[in-house]
């Protein structure tokens, strides 16, 4: 006896990390935990592993958008995050796709800056998410680096992440800015801020003393987005995406010699 089932769907747009901690493969993997049918459209091809990125090859943008039209066109989507696009052609050319298909729950996660802080993209891709991606956002994520350069405010604080994140919904225009306190010091690592333009929420979970946090921004947003796919409105998709990376966190895995990788499956891991 076999039975078929029906499940939502959710596009990861992406780069993949060969050491199988960040992007497209921690996004999949997300999907999947959440019972939602992971699709991809890969933008660029890192060699990667715990210790840092060692080589990025990006991809044609033509090779992007055929990724994204031919998912679209016989698949169907509920919900699309986006991860590390690398250059102005393929922001720009994602954010033609966005407008043409109507994609309403997008969830830009604005990779520029790793937590190390090491610039991941050059000036001209910052300047086109800017203009032509974050705007058209249901929700950014960006993290402390990340919200610095997006606000032109320096962020020490709770009350400087708070400031941050109003100046970006006011100056960029997405939907709601979630900042991500992953790069802050001490217990405010654990802080999220989040601003729709009426609510200014804070999402808090305790401080988890691990080194391996390899991935925590891919996964978070691709939480976030695959509660979008299964139907939660924005502030629960939010809580529940919170509190998955936090879960994931918990049971992170020492794999390499720099930051591990989480623990995606954690129920699949207790002893
Ligand atoms: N040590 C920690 N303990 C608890 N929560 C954490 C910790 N580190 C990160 N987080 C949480 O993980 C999520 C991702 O935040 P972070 O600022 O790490 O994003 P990021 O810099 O984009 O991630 P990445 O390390 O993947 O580049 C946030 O919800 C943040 O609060
Ligand atoms: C391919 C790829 N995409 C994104 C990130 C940053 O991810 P994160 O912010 O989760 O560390 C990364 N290191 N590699």
């Amino acid at each position: 006896m076999s039975s078929t089932l029906t499940v939502p769907v959710a596009l990861t747009i992406a780069g993949s990390d060969s050491g199988g901690g960040a992007g497209i493969q921690a996004d999949l993997r997300t999907f999947a935990f959440h019972r939602v049918h992971g699709t991809s459209a890969v933008t660029c091809v890192t060699a990667q592993n715990t210790l840092g990125v060692k080589r990025v090859d990006a991809l044609p943008k033509e090779a992007v958008v055929a990724q994204i039209q031919t998912v679209f066109e016989d698949i169907g989507v509920q919900a699309v995050k986006t991860g590390m696009l690398l250059n102005q052609e393929i922001i720009t050319a994602v954010a033609e796709q966005v407008e043409a298909l109507q994609i309403d729950n997008l969830v830009v996660d604005p990779v520029m800056v790793s937590r190390t802080g090491a610039q991941l993209i050059d000036d001209d891709a910052v300047n086109a998410l800017r203009r032509t991606l974050i705007p058209k956002a249901a929700i950014i994520t960006p993290n402390r680096y990340e919200a610095q350069i997006l606000s032109g405010l320096e962020i020490h604080s709770l009350d400087d992440m708070r400031a941050a994140a109003q100046m970006i919904y006011r100056n960029l225009g997405p939907k709601t800015v979630l900042i991500k306190g992953g790069g802050m010091q001490g217990s405010l690592r654990g802080v999220d801020i989040w601003f729709d333009g009426q609510k200014l929420e804070t999402l808090t979970t305790k401080q988890v003393d691990t080194k391996n946090t390899h991935g925590t921004g891919c996964t978070l947003s691709a939480a976030i987005a695959a509660n979008l796919a299964l139907g939660n409105n924005l502030a629960t998709s939010l809580r529940q995406a919170k509190q998955y990376v936090t879960n994931a966190l918990l049971y992170s895995l020492d794999i390499g010699k720099g930051q591990g990788p989480l623990g995606h499956f954690f129920p699949l891991l207790e002893n």
